[in-house]
């Protein structure tokens, strides 16, 4: 009864704290993919790890230059953690994150592949380098995302996907993000048990989302 109580509170602070914050969203899609292309355009070889470095710092910056600093956090190596969820391993950097919508580069160096959950949000995924592969159940061809394509996983669907080795994207979330982070960290939780990260993870996301309650708010 006790543990119900907990979650139902969890929850009403959660989406109260949604209700308060949540003005308009400061990305649109269509936006962050023209942005990615201009990017794309100009780094014709991102073989090598300080090659596509440079892809990622020329990636935050043009956001940067759209959005302005305020809303994109400013590239730190140091900043990178590794993410496990739906069964798929790859590596985050989180660009801007708030209760109703989330920007960050993801990718893998060596190719993953899992479930894409089911969220309360809009993905838009970007990619950058490499490809995404994405399939429904009873969809016996898969669809093929190359760079500067956006694949859009709408709110509540469900596919499995895959991201051969060295392949990022831009990866935009609109909606209610709360409800995504079960999801997030599950696999740290009862698989992983890579305490470390979740540790990384939940202070990152938490010290973003609150500075950018704050700066809604007041
Ligand atoms: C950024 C914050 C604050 C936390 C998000 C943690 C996770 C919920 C996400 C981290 C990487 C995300 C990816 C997806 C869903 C949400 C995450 C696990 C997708 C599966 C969504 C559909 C796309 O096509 C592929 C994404 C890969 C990364």
């Amino acid at each position: 009864m006790k543990c119900i109580s907990f979650i139902a509170a969890f929850v009403a602070i959660f989406y109260g704290l949604f209700k308060v914050c949540a003005k308009t969203y400061i990305f649109d899609p269509v936006n962050v993919n023209r942005i990615c292309n201009d990017v794309i355009a100009r780094h014709t070889n991102t073989t090598t790890q300080e090659q596509t470095r440079e892809l990622f710092i020329d990636i935050r910056d043009s956001l940067a230059e759209f959005y302005s600093d305020k809303h994109i956090n400013l590239y730190d190596d140091s900043k990178w953690m590794f993410n496990n969820a739906g069964g798929a391993m790859g590596q985050m950097l989180i660009l801007h994150a708030s209760l109703h919508e989330y920007l960050i580069i993801f990718g893998t160096a060596t190719g993953t592949e899992g479930h894409t959950g089911v969220h309360t949000s809009d993905d838009y995924f970007t990619i950058i380098k490499g490809e995404q592969w994405a399939a429904y159940e009873n969809e016996f061809v898969r669809e093929v995302y190359t760079p500067g394509m956006t694949h859009h996983l709408k709110k509540g669907h469900v596919k499995q996907y895959a991201m051969p080795p060295e392949s990022f994207a831009v990866e935009l979330a609109q909606g209610f993000i709360p409800g995504m982070l079960p999801f997030g960290f599950a696999d740290g939780i009862f698989s992983t048990l890579d305490v470390k990260t979740l540790y990384k993870t939940v202070v990152i996301t938490a010290s973003d989302m609150i500075k950018r309650c704050a700066s809604a708010l007041f």
